[in-house]
């Protein structure tokens, strides 16, 4: 095993063969520190200009020979610390915070913490990723859903140095150009919005930024992605926030978002300037409103390598929890086409979640069209409008063919526009799923409805983001459902203690659980699309995560703490289903022909090794 780890990690260095010499072996057997973080940088130049530049700036770590090489000395304190000794200092620091507003208004303590690693983010990269790492549970509520929203709400005052791209409508014709003003000559990863729906609150315009930048964190610190490869996106073409039209304040195009072929032009614009730059990037779409979504997906999918985390990312974490419910009924993930499941919200994120979880279950019922049409028949969908049935005028094409057929709904005994507890009450499901962005949609009477549910584990998903926007609690769910529920939501709960040493498990089904193994797995495979079954491979990767003795106490998703772990364990399977439909085409060194050869272990090595670390490089100064 050794030696294939040590074949492997040659090969997945850089082009620069002679770089093998960096090859750096930990004190632990068999663990490999990676060398992407070991490579020594060259910089032209010195002092000040070396503080000032977060890629490379380590601030007190620096050494005394290093002071000297870099013309660093006298510009630190003396005493050289390590980046252990830094990143104590730096929580100490942040804890003191804690004590201080702990009595304050509810949202002061996130927001201030936000600013706070926020400004480390901007001074010493490498620091903020190892504290954010290392501080994963503690930190991902910070820079990602609940806090991220608030950050996007409050953008114009908490905006101090700009971070990522901004491509607005004034730039129509510019494009091409403005992507070579980005001072990284490789780009892995782009999470790119149009702010039109962030999270649940709505469209905060050109604010929206924090979103792509939050998920890029996660792709940073789950997936392993180079932090100097990485370019959040806005694509700003106006808002149609009334109060943001109005706000002096506000740091976007204050006009009414472009529409129809105009939009569609801007974002086309866009993708071929991206990917003239950098061919091999990889963009994520987040966060677009549900008409766009679905749209820019079908017009783009086939031609670049790109994928929307909400309608694709979402419908896999998804699949996995319903999965996993499955199985906390001690049944087989087989009886999964049994399931009857009634989801509230059909926009991107529920039709996408309704889409990909009834292809499952034909699958497993045959993959033919009586498969197709039972698997259909397990889904009851309910809007803003109530049940959606044939019976809808101006129905949503993408939502159409989940309709409610006009001969069923007579011996269920429900009507188009059915509310969704008389839904609940009449089809007794197995599972609720929201992503309606409507806090407390699950109310008292929907839970106590679902008390008939068939099911021995009647399981909820409370979706919505960020916290006030679930459709319940895990309180609310345990208390009216007790003990055996099972119980997840988008942003984080805590577990709810039930008394008699019982615990209600809150699981966050989140698609951070996915995201970034996609992105990944699509990168070192070297794929040119992301594929239906690459999507696939990632959601039975996460579903089988989780044993048998943590399903059964209802603990569905893994916690956060292992997220790098199950990123390389999707980016892997993504990897192997990329090489089993011939798509994948390589990376660097490692051919597709080479890549065709790793058995599973050597993958999950081979994504290991180019997992990216916060290790502080060498510098080397070059005054040429
Ligand atoms: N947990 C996750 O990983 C995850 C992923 C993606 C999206 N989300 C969340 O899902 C939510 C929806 O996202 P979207 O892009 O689909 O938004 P969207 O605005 O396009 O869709 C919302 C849907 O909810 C429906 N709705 C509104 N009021 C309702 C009601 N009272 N009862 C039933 N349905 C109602 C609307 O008709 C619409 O179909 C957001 O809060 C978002 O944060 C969560
Ligand atoms: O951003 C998240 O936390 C999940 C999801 O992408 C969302 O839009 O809510
Ligand atoms: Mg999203």
């Amino acid at each position: 095993m050794a030696s294939i780890s040590r074949n492997l990690l040659r090969r997945s260095l850089a082009p620069g063969r002679g770089l093998r010499r960096l090859l750096v072996l930990s004190q632990h057997p068999r663990e490999y520190v990676t060398a992407e973080c070991h490579r020594p940088v060259v910089l032209h130049k010195r002092g000040p200009d070396i503080l000032h530049d977060p890629w490379f700036n380590r601030g007190t770590a620096f050494s005394m020979t290093e002071r000297d090489r870099l013309g660093l000395r006298g510009l630190l304190p003396p005493n050289v610390v390590s980046s252990q000794q830094q990143i104590d200092r730096f929580m100490l620091d942040l804890k003191r915070l804690q004590k201080y507003t702990r009595d304050g208004p509810s949202d002061t303590y996130p927001l201030a913490k936000w600013r706070i690693l926020n400004r480390l983010h901007d001074r010493n990269e490498t620091m903020y990723y190892k504290v954010l790492i290392d501080n994963i549970e503690e930190h991902a509520p910070i820079v990602y859903t609940p806090t991220v929203g608030l950050v996007c709400q409050n953008y114009s005052g908490l905006f101090r140095r700009p971070r990522g791209m901004y491509f607005s409508a004034e730039d129509r014709g510019e494009m091409m150009s403005m992507v070579y003003n980005w001072p990284a000559d490789q780009v892995d990863m782009i999470v790119v919005t149009d702010g039109s729906r962030i999270l649940g609150l709505g469209d905060l315009g050109v604010h929206g930024i924090g979103i792509a930048i939050g998920k890029l964190d996660l792709y940073v610190a789950a997936a392993g992605i180079n932090p100097q490869r990485v370019l959040p996106v806005m694509i700003d073409v106006g808002t149609n926030n009334e109060k943001l039209l109005k706000d002096p304040l506000y740091l976007g195009l204050q006009e009414h978002r472009l529409e129809g072929d105009e939009y569609v032009s801007i974002i086309d614009e866009f993708m071929e300037a991206v990917f003239t730059r950098w061919p091999n990037v990889i963009v994520q779409f987040e966060d677009f409103q549900s008409k766009w979504a679905f749209r820019l997906l079908q017009r783009y999918r086939k031609t670049y390598r790109m994928f929307n985390d909400d309608v694709q990312g979402t419908a896999g974490v998804a699949i996995a929890g319903l999965l996993g419910a499955v199985r906390a009924q001690g049944r087989p993930m087989i009886d999964f086409p049994k399931q009857r499941i009634v989801v509230a919200g059909a926009g991107s994120a529920g039709i996408g979640v309704v889409n990909a979880a009834s292809r499952t279950m034909a699958r497993m019922l045959g993959n033919n069209e009586v498969a197709f049409e039972s698997a259909r028949s397990q889904f009851w969908i309910v809007d803003a409008h109530g049940l959606i049935t044939e019976d809808r005028a101006d129905i949503d094409p993408d939502a159409r063919p989940f309709a409610r057929r006009k001969s069923e709904l007579g011996h269920q005994g429900l009507n188009e526009g059915a509310s969704l507890v008389e839904v609940v009450k009449k089809v007794k499901p197995d599972v609720i799923l929201g992503l309606s962005a409507v806090g407390g949609l699950f109310s008292k009477e929907v839970l106590e409805a679902l008390k008939d549910s068939s099911s021995s584990r009647p399981a909820i998903f409370a979706m919505s983001n960020p916290t006030k926007n679930a459709e319940c609690t895990p309180g609310e769910a345990f208390s009216i459902l007790g003990e055996k529920a099972i119980f997840a939501s988008g942003s984080p709960f805590h577990d709810v203690d039930l008394g008699d040493g019982k615990i209600g498990r809150s699981n966050q089904g989140n698609n951070m659980y996915l995201f970034p193994g996609i992105g990944l797995g699509t990168l070192l495979s070297g794929a040119r699309v992301i594929s239906d079954g690459m999507l696939q491979a990632a959601a039975e990767r996460l579903a089988s995560y989780m044993k048998e003795e943590e399903v059964l106490q209802g603990i569905i998703y893994p916690p956060i703490s292992r997220i790098r772990d199950i990123t390389k364990e999707v980016a892997a399977a993504v990897v192997r289903e990329a090489v089993a439909e011939d798509l994948a085409e390589g990376y660097r060194d490692m051919d597709a022909r080479e890549l065709a050869r790793l058995s599973e272990e050597e993958t999950i090595e081979y994504v290991k090794t180019n997992m990216w670390s916060p290790v502080y490089p060498t510098i080397i100064y070059k005054n040429d």
